[in-house]
């Protein structure tokens, strides 16, 4: 059965390993970092606005064949409803930033908008178009019409989607199109309709597995993307963009951001006199440590070689000795020669320290780390100048 399932993620789902914590995240778009909301929504954003570009020309000329095909009374509104289509895409088209605060929301938003103009604008079709008494050109013209919310739904496929978000988008064009069923004047069963509803659940099957695909794909790029490889905690980068974000969120609310710089001490001595590799596994150790003890939301960035930031949003700077003694409860790991091992660290609080920005934030942290370690090292320095000593404790 493992062999099985593991041949399933390997060959079928993706190249990648799917791990079973992972499958959650492609069924439904819940628990997911912000870093991967933020960068979903961006490829959203990015591939409506492509779509829709390409839709603003098309679907206007598309035009001239229905003032070829229809009498002029029918022609006419269905040249109306194409240039109120095309202004619609051209309207989502128009380059525009991503939010910062609620970029998926901006997604969603703008695919939900893309996503109605086809099926709505087959909705008004019926209004002017009686397939059941048309035959010939117009006949097929219009019947053509009837593909709309089926041609949707297959669009789907080339979005980064979970399995609910796929199944969600598509309820309302599978409405439209049974309403335009009922409505068409032909027969409404299942002998007259059943391959067209066939044709589009086996549509909806495509985009859920195109969706979740590409999903799990853009997860593991974007993990790739974002971690240091040795110990998988954020990168310098990643850390500093989720640092940006947060702050602002955190400015926005005025509610505190506690960042705590992790320098280790004497860690060269470990490098020197057991090897490069002892020097890795502790620097793994500690950040599987540091894990352990930060909460859902906290960051945690490898900011150089053996120096470790982490963002405590919502952390005020009262709780920071109680933060501190957990991480002298759980110790940072033990170096070779069997002695604890043991970090220099700075503290910073937006509110308490009335910084500005997030870079001044980091720059106030690491200096209070230099002076920990001035000060003798194995020991926090917190907004204000209180120095707290581990060993003494
Ligand atoms: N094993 C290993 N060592 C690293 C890595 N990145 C940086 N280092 C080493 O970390 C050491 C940092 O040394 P120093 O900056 O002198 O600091 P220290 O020995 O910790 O001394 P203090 O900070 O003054 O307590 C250097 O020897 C680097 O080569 C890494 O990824 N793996």
């Amino acid at each position: 059965m493992k062999r099985l399932w593991n041949a399933i993620c390997q060959h079928i789902v993706a190249p990648t390993q799917l791990s079973s914590d992972q499958l959650p995240r492609l069924l439904a778009p819940f628990n997911r970092s912000p870093q991967l909301r933020r960068h979903a929504a961006a490829v959203i954003i990015a591939r409506v606005q492509l779509i829709c570009a390409l839709f603003a020309v098309l679907v206007p000329l598309w035009a001239v064949v229905d003032l070829l095909v229809f009498e002029w009374p029918v022609a006419w509104p269905l040249v109306l409803m194409r240039l109120a289509s095309a202004a619609v895409f051209a309207t989502l088209a128009w380059p525009r930033g991503i939010s910062m605060e609620r970029p998926y929301l901006q997604a969603m938003a703008m695919l939900v908008t893309m996503m109605l103009v086809p099926p709505l604008f087959y909705l008004a079709s019926l209004q002017v178009i009686d397939v059941s008494r048309l035959s010939g050109w117009p006949r097929l013209v219009g019947e053509l019409y009837g593909f709309m919310p089926t041609v949707v739904l297959g669009g789907l496929a080339i979005f980064p989607l979970t399995a609910l978000e796929a199944l969600l988008l598509s309820l309302p064009a599978i409405a439209i199109a049974v309403f335009g069923m009922a409505a068409s004047g032909l027969e409404f069963s299942l002998q007259q309709h059943g391959a067209a509803l066939w044709f589009m659940l086996l549509m909806l099957g495509v985009a859920m597995f195109s969706g979740m695909s590409q999903t799990h794909y853009m997860e593991s790029l974007v993990h790739k993307a974002m971690t240091d490889p040795l110990t998988g905690a954020f990168s310098r980068r990643s850390g500093a963009e989720a640092l940006e974000l947060m702050f602002r969120l955190s400015s926005m609310s005025s509610r505190p951001l506690t960042v705590v710089f992790f320098d280790l001490d004497h860690f060269k001595a470990i490098n020197d006199g057991y090897g490069h590799d002892a020097g890795d596994q502790a620097l793994i150790a500690l950040v599987q440590t540091l894990r352990g003890i930060l909460r859902r939301g906290d960051v945690l960035a490898r900011w150089g070689g053996e120096e470790f930031v982490a963002v405590l949003p919502d952390l005020p700077v009262a709780q920071v000795p109680a933060f501190l003694s957990r991480l002298r409860a759980a110790g940072l790991g033990i170096r070779p020669d069997g002695k604890p091992l043991t970090a220099s660290i700075g503290v910073a609080e937006s509110l308490v320290d009335g910084v500005g920005d997030w870079a001044k934030l980091v720059e106030l942290a690491d200096q209070r780390m230099y002076r920990a370690k001035h000060e003798g090292r194995d020991r926090a320095v917190l907004p204000g100048g209180a120095v707290i000593g581990f060993s003494a404790a």
